[in-house]
């Protein structure tokens, strides 16, 4: 496996291979990274990994200085799966200070968790195109836990007419339901036990959206299921058409995405599912 920490190592790699699948990472694997890697080796071709925890993607007050990081594991773990390429840049060699340009889908990153999260999307999207332009991928991973950040990413490469294949994965969970993500581990045990609430909440709504149920009153109930845990302070919950993300009202037509964000402690999760209205 090639680690490259430079631009000039990562391009000098990429000359090598014919077709590339990239898998942007920030690091700190888990099941569901590794799950994107499968998902990238299916593809044919070469595999490469980018693990970059990326400081523009951070608001002010956000985990950047505590997001979990454990770079010999990440590299034992990617080296086991058989990864081609690991970019493993610092902060420097990917942000030239004096860089003006960035790169915003306007209206999706405004919304959901860019209204939580603001300026969190325009991180997104300039960073990856950034990747893309120095790593030139035929396609690239993204996980669906990250729903609205792969609808930001599929927008941003049909407006800019970029050349890059986005592959969706879905989610994995832990056994009891959580969604895996880096930031588990901060969880208190007592979190910890508490979090796998929104895969429940998430599984209640799959139950009743064939039930000609309304938006507003699928959105309702599943609040109040999260609202019922009291360590779960509730972000957001929104019901969205799957497909655009735009808002839906009266009974369900069409598949929808329910977005959660949920606070517990100062450990901020996601997760979504896509649900289907009756036939
Ligand atoms: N449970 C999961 N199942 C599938 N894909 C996942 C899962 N968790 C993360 N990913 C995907 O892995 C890629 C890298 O994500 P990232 O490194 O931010 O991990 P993370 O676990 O989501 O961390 P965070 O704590 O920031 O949420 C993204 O495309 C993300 O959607
Ligand atoms: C896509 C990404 C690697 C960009 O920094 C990040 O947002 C993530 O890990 O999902
Ligand atoms: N997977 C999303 C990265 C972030 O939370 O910043």
């Amino acid at each position: 496996m090639e680690i490259c920490r430079t631009k000039d190592a990562i391009r000098a790699w990429r000359a090598t291979a014919e077709h590339v699948t990239l898998v942007p990472t920030m690091g700190f694997l888990h099941a569901g990274h590794l799950s994107l890697v499968r998902r990238a080796r299916a593809e044919g071709g070469k595999v490469a990994v980018s693990i970059f925890v990326n400081p523009t993607q951070f608001g002010p007050t956000e985990d950047l200085a505590t997001y979990p990081r454990d770079e010999a594991r990440d590299l034992d773990l990617l080296r086991t799966e058989g990864v081609d390429a690991v970019f493993i840049p610092d902060v420097a060699e990917v942000y030239d200070p004096a860089a003006q340009t960035i790169v915003e889908t306007t209206e999706l990153a405004k919304v959901l968790i860019g209204k939580l999260r603001p300026g969190h999307f325009r991180g997104v999207a300039t960073v990856v195109t950034k990747l893309f332009n120095i790593i030139r991928p035929d396609a690239a991973v993204f996980g669906e836990k990250d729903y609205q950040q792969v609808a930001v990413i599929r927008t941003m490469v049909r407006d800019l007419d970029m050349d890059v294949t986005i592959i969706g994965a879905p989610i994995e969970r832990e056994a009891d339901g959580l969604a895996m993500s880096s930031r588990n581990v901060r969880l208190t045990p007592e979190d910890r036990a508490s979090a796998p609430i929104l895969a429940r909440a998430l599984d209640e709504a799959a139950v009743m959206a064939p039930t000609g149920v309304t938006a507003s009153r699928l959105r309702s109930h599943v609040r109040a299921t999260l609202e019922a845990e009291p360590r779960a302070q509730v972000q957001s919950v929104d019901i969205r058409d799957a497909e655009t993300l735009e808002t839906i009202s009266g009974p369900l037509t069409r598949p929808a995405v329910i977005l959660l964000a949920v606070k517990f402690g100062q450990v901020f999760l996601i997760d979504n599912r896509v649900v289907t209205p009756k036939e």
